[in-house]
């Protein structure tokens, strides 16, 4: 008797490995070459967090100045220095119509969503027009930020969107179903008076942030390197709250304590007029 059930159990643990080894072995990236080692948390960053604050609120800055008329209302909910401040920031010049001239104005390059140049792979994110320079910030991540503990099982069904941080955390960028139902759930939840915490318009068609395109980047391949890599950013308390605004992300939870995770896609290259941003999906931690 134990002999049979010995062998049963042999029998059931074979059919076992090989029904599952191979899912593994499809799910661990043995390719150096595709594949993005991170010898540990801290020395992930390729910007440091000063230079992606920086960046971000050029744009921000910009995206605001561009878009005064209908910003009165958060202007007058400021105290009186900070709306000082914003005093003499001109309106955009006449040509610089859309967000996207906007960031081409400001950081001399737009990115965009178009059909992607790989097989079947669905849309991807294109520098539309200048040029990304080797260290740029190029995309954020959006979507809701949930913690280890938070519930993300039914938003995480048959969604290709959740990013996985180094800590665990998770950003759900699908602009579609549940997760879009949440998104802007929390997005107004957090609201105070006419300032928004975050932006929800990269859910529309009408994106006030053209950066907010990042959940759209396509993976790379052997013969398609990428060209841009995630980097991990917690937005400081130090903040302008009239910019958050534009910041795509959201946390699930209201009750939150730390710093906002937001992630931004950096890149590795000069990355040309035309060109597809491609990073890379798999993450070793060492
Ligand atoms: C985060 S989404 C990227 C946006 C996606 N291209 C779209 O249009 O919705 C990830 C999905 O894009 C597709 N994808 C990404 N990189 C790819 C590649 N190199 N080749 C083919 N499909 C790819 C896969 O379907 C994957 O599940």
């Amino acid at each position: 008797m134990p002999g049979r059930l010995l062998r049963g159990l042999r029998q059931w643990w074979r059919s076992y490995r090989y029904r599952f080894v191979p899912w593994i072995a499809l799910n661990i990236n043995h390719n150096p070459r595709t594949r993005r080692d991170v010898p540990g948390k801290r020395e992930d960053k390729v910007l440091a967090d000063a230079e992606v604050l920086a960046a971000l609120l050029r744009v921000f800055r910009a995206l605001l100045a561009h878009d005064l008329p209908r910003q009165r209302e958060v202007l007058a909910a400021l105290p009186e220095p900070v709306r000082s401040a914003y005093r003499h920031l001109l309106p955009a010049p006449p040509h610089a119509r859309s967000p996207e001239d906007v960031l081409l104005q400001t950081l001399g390059f737009s990115v965009a969503r178009a059909a992607s140049s790989l097989v079947s792979a669905g849309r991807g994110v294109f520098v539309t027009r200048g040029l990304a320079p080797r260290g740029a910030v190029v995309s954020m991540y959006p979507g809701t930020v949930y913690q280890k503990y938070e519930p993300v099982f039914f938003q995480s069904i048959g969604n290709p969107f959740i990013f996985r941080c180094l800590d665990g955390v998770l950003i759900d960028g699908n602009d579609k179903g549940i997760s879009k139902v949440v998104y802007r759930s929390c997005s107004g939840r957090d609201r105070l008076g006419p300032l928004r915490m975050s932006d929800s318009t990269w859910l529309t068609s009408e994106i006030q942030n053209p950066l907010a395109v990042g959940q759209y980047v396509n993976n790379c391949s052997n013969d398609r390197p990428a060209n841009v890599c995630y980097q991990e950013f917690d937005v400081p308390p130090s903040f302008p709250v009239e910019l958050k605004q534009y910041l795509p992300n959201t946390t699930y939870s209201c009750a939150q304590q730390r710093p906002l995770r937001c992630v931004v896609l950096i890149a590795l290259r000069d990355v040309s007029q035309g060109e597809e941003l491609l990073s890379n999906y798999y993450t070793i931690v060492r």
